[in-house]
């Protein structure tokens, strides 16, 4: 069976790759990083190593590179064949390769292939796939659109394992920590019978990807936002600091409070989920910086992120959102060089008013949270 995945990066060699692997696909991988896609093909294989004491290493074999940039038409023609096509390639990033998945849908269509496949975004936001969807479906025509209806299914998914940027010698080989979760909407498959091991197939994805993006990637966020704002630049570091693991800890009792209230989860195991989470950004065998986690701050300041659907989630159900408050507040000091988002931001802060730049950023229109973001922004510069 063959699979094309979109983005060859950390997660995409150190988490997708190794599951299609485990399920015996041929993988094509599509990127536009040149020197990962010749490696590829040049190797037809890579090393994923455990961080842990193990230090496992895991083969990923049977795998081939395309650069879309160089050559769209190969790309076309690995979609016509596919099996399951897969992304992880960052959300901005979902809408430029929406008309090369569009095409790929035309040339199956015109071969009257009527082989359903899912194309199953693994990026960190709430419904992922369905958001590529719309893009793809944004190039269809109408009849094109009917077959696609039919065969393609976009099912969302939620993924988790941290895999930290990567610095080897070998551009292939990934660090990985051991801990992985994959989620698939099974409602929305198109091919419901291609199951794959070690993925989990959930009738409903929403208190999945709900649990894992508001504990996992708010928790995380919070450790690099409140770090960085006590000079810390990695991960290790800064939770080893009893202020941010306070910090971590407040605001997880908070999306911990709401995702309990919200879909009913047994606080004990909620409570040993957040635990989990916590050792595993402790893991010492895994160096992260915070300027990979804190990346693209305006991104995670949007509406339906990390931060601020939680915030306006827990006040609609009148429950705490202080602690939340205040790592947004930091989130805008977060200045980055090596991220340009962050850059904009500062910018944006320097020419235009804090209450046009938290408008601006979040989408909110709550008067009352605007005017607690601003005060929680000013707290967090006086404190810096
Ligand atoms: N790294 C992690 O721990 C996790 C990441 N994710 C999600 O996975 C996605 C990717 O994250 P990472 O793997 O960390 O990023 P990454 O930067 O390592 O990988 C992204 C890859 O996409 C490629 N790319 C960028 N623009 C492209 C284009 N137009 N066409 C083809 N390829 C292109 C890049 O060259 C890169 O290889 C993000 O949405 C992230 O939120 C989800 C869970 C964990
Ligand atoms: O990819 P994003 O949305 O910038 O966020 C980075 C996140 O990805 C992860 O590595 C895994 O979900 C988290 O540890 C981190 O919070």
């Amino acid at each position: 069976m063959k699979a094309v995945h979109f983005g060859a990066g950390n997660i995409g060699r150190g988490f997708i790759g190794e599951t299609l692997a485990e399920n015996d696909f041929e993988i094509t991988f599509v990127d536009v990083n040149e020197k990962i896609i010749d490696a590829l093909n040049e190797r037809h294989g890579y090393t994923i190593q455990l961080a842990d004491e193990t230090q496992k290493k895991i083969n990923v074999d049977n795998v081939s590179g395309i650069n879309n940039g160089k050559d769209p038409e190969k790309v076309v023609a690995a979609l016509k064949e596919a099996d399951i096509v897969t992304t992880a390639i960052g959300p901005k990033i979902l809408k430029f390769i929406a008309p090369l998945i569009a095409q790929g849908i035309q040339a199956r269509k015109a071969d009257s292939n009527k082989h359903k496949v899912d194309v199953i975004a693994c990026e960190n936001m709430i419904g992922g796939s369905q958001s590529l969807k719309k893009e793809v479906y944004s190039h269809l025509e109408p009849a094109d659109k009917e077959y696609a209806d039919q065969t393609i299914g976009f099912p969302n998914a939620a993924v988790d394992r941290i895999v930290p940027l990567q610095k080897h010698e070998d551009p292939l080989f990934v660090s990985v920590e051991p801990f992985k979760e994959w989620v698939v909407d099974e409602s929305q498959m198109a091919a419901p019978e291609l199951k794959l091991k070690k993925v989990h197939y959930a009738p409903d994805l929403e208190p999945f990807i709900e649990r894992k993006l508001f504990s996992v990637n708010t928790g995380h966020a919070t450790v690099a936002y409140t770090g960085k704002h006590k000079g810390y630049d990695n991960i290790g570091d800064a939770i080893a600091d009893p202020e941010v693991l306070q910090q971590l800890k407040r605001v997880l009792k908070e999306t911990g409070d709401l995702l309990i209230a919200k879909w009913k989860f047994e606080r004990k195991d909620h409570e040993a989920y957040q635990k989990k989470i916590i050792g595993r950004f402790e893991n010492k065998y895994l160096s992260d910086e915070i300027a990979r986690v804190g990346r693209t701050p305006i991104r995670k300041l949007g509406y339906d992120e990390r931060f601020i659907r939680p915030i306006r989630e827990a006040k609609e159900r009148d429950l705490s959102y202080k602690a939340l408050l205040e790592t947004v507040g930091m989130i805008y000091t977060f200045d980055e060089p090596k991220d340009d988002e962050s850059q904009e931001l500062q910018k944006l802060l320097k020419e235009e008013s804090l209450n046009e730049v938290i408008r601006k950023t979040t989408g909110l229109k709550d008067e009352k949270l605007i005017k607690d973001i601003e005060a929680s922004y000013k707290k967090a510069v006086e404190t810096k």
